[in-house]
């Protein structure tokens, strides 16, 4: 019978490595200039475990969480297990669990280096990608963000499974969040319905301008939001797991998107609300999906 209601306990203590982690000039200064930043083993082995337990009994339906299950649709079309075709959990920031990732003191204080010590997460996934998952196109993440400035917003994302070329693993394209253009995003081949990508993505920077980010399980990439990257298919047998939340300074406002390559995204997103009989704004959606994770919250 399933054990429905089965609390799990958050594991608080995070004994493995120390729980701050301070910068070095010279990260910093890499990621302001090239969009990005690898830190190896940053999250500990305890924690990384207890996500992917957490993820296999949502899988098994044996614990109550509040996330949202995205299927990859071919692959539940060939009659596999939960693992084989559930392709990543949103919105994790109110599961026991996940939320020690978003919370993690190791990891607000890097972020907090970067953004303040005023921090929101406003974005959360945890992604399971396995064998015969599609690629995930070139996007900027802040296509998705009703929210600036854009250099008090960045993204985490840490390897739960090692990850390389052969499963999918994240590339980036270096230094394109200089420009300041947000470019129009879209459906694109082999993307599935899933993902949108970027509109002819042919004049984008060419294939060899792409860096894979190979990394080992605890170790985490931060993204500017408007960094080009994607990553490739899962060619392998094995899964290619990841967690990954956006955070942005409390201090940061909501804008209109109105008028802006963002307008046709909201819009479809707050109509998908209305159908529910939800009567919100674009702006509350994102209020209540995102959770204060350290210092006081202000305007978001
Ligand atoms: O994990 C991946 O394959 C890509 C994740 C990503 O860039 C995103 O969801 O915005
Ligand atoms: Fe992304």
């Amino acid at each position: 019978m399933p054990l429905k209601g089965l609390k799990v306990l958050p594991n608080p203590v995070f004994s493995e490595l120390p729980q701050n982690y301070r910068l070095s000039e010279e990260q910093k200064s890499f990621y302001w200039e090239n969009g990005y930043l690898v830190i190896k083993e940053l999250i500990d082995f305890t924690s990384l475990y207890s996500y992917k337990q957490r993820f296999l009994q949502i899988c098994k339906g044996i614990v109550d969480s509040p996330v949202m299950i995205v299927k990859e649709q071919a692959l539940f079309e060939k009659n596999l297990k939960p693992e084989e075709y559930i392709n990543k959990l949103q919105e994790i920031l109110y599961d026991d669990v996940f939320m020690t990732y978003g919370e993690h003191p190791r990891l607000l204080d890097v972020i907090s280096q970067f953004i303040g010590d005023d921090i929101t997460a406003i974005h959360s996934m945890f992604i399971n990608k396995p064998p015969g998952t599609a690629r995930h196109p070139p996007h900027q993440d802040l296509f998705y963000f009703p929210i600036r400035p854009v250099d008090k917003i960045i993204g985490s994302w840490t390897a739960v499974d090692h990850v390389n070329k052969d499963n999918g693993c994240l590339y980036v394209i270096p230094k394109s969040h200089k420009q300041d253009i947000l470019y129009p995003h879209g459906d694109v081949p082999e993307a599935g319905k899933l993902y949108h990508g970027i509109l002819n993505e042919e004049t984008l920077a060419p294939e060899h301008a792409r860096v894979s980010v190979d990394m080992a399980p605890g170790d985490t990439v931060l993204l500017h939001p408007r960094l080009l990257h994607g990553s490739g298919p899962n060619r392998t047998q094995r899964h290619r797991k990841a967690i990954t939340v956006h955070f942005a300074s409390s201090a940061c406002e909501y804008v209109d998107v109105r008028g802006s390559v963002q307008e046709r995204l909201a819009a479809d997103v707050q109509a998908a609300a209305t159908r529910r009989g939800l009567r919100v704004s674009y702006q509350d959606i994102w209020r209540y999906k995102s959770k204060q994770v350290k210092g006081v919250r202000s305007n978001l």
